[in-house]
């Protein structure tokens, strides 16, 4: 018996931990065709072999985010290879906490690299192909933190997952009566996220802040759910957090 997730074609940037391997392991698991991209490639080809193991499809493309041409390529091989592109998670991200007063511009810079321009790129590489197929689904990751400004500390990330949110919003707009635009809002996950920070105060305050985490699976059900729906249900928007987090 086949389920909706069964051969879908799916790009997920920042596979290579937490989110989005746990993403594509899940996915893969349900039959999807998954293309993984990120930087650290001897993490997603273990990645891939683990899912081929089991007898899943996977394969991956060294990504930046940051380079367009890195995420056209990354979606081109999803297209040569599958004949086709369902779905793309715009997963990959920085969090880099600290007082606007630290004055980590650095940190700023890379964190509107990756958390915005990283899923601009993803848009740019994939919209082309989802609008001659006439179909196809973007999954933006934002967090809780773009719902409510996470400070002092987390402005400029929180300005970053924001920012998602306002563009997949009005990526809805403007392409929704063919493609599906989701949006996802998680609270504390375990990951390598927590690691992030170079400011010692509020990288300590994170990995206590996370010890609230739940596992990275409980986002990887939300996709799969927003991915699972009929084709005329488009989930814009789910937010989900530990039982226990307040924030
Ligand atoms: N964990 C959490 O509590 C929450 C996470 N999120 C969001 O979920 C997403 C995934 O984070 P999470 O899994 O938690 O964290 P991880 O740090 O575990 O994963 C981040 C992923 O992004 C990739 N990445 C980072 N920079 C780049 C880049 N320039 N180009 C390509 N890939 C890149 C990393 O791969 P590599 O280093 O190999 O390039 C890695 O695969 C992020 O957008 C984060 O903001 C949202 C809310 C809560
Ligand atoms: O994006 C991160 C989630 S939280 O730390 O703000 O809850």
């Amino acid at each position: 018996m086949t389920n909706s997730i069964q051969d879908q074609v799916v790009v997920i940037t920042g596979g290579s931990s937490g989110l989005g391997e746990a993403t594509a392991r899940l996915l893969a698991k349900q039959g999807a065709k998954v293309v993984l991209g990120a930087r650290r490639d001897d993490k997603l080809k273990a990645i891939c072999a683990d899912i081929k193991e089991t007898g899943g499809e996977a394969i991956y493309v060294k990504t930046d985010v940051t380079s367009l041409d890195d995420v056209k390529t990354l979606v081109d091989t999803a297209v040569q290879t599958f004949g086709k592109l369902d779905v793309i998670i715009n997963n990959a991200g920085l969090m880099s906490i600290a007082p606007l007063h630290e004055l980590k511009v650095d940190e700023w810079n890379r964190m509107i690299d990756i958390n915005i321009k990283g899923v601009l790129n993803g848009i740019a590489a994939a919209l082309p192909v989802f609008e001659e197929q006439e179909n196809g689904h973007f999954i933006n990751i934002s967090s809780v933190a773009g719902i409510k400004v996470f400070s002092p500390g987390g402005t400029v990330y929180s300005g970053t997952k924001f920012a998602v949110r306002a563009i997949t919003e009005g990526l809805r707009h403007e392409v929704g009566g063919k493609i599906r635009t989701t949006s996802i809002e998680p609270g504390a996950v375990d990951s390598e996220l927590k690691y992030g920070s170079s400011h010692k105060e509020s990288s300590d305050y994170v990995v206590d802040f996370y010890q609230q985490a739940i596992p990275a699976d409980s986002v990887a059900r939300a996709v799969a759910y927003a991915i699972s729906q009929p084709k005329d249900v488009d989930i814009n928007e789910i937010v989900l957090r530990p039982t226990v987090q307040e924030f």
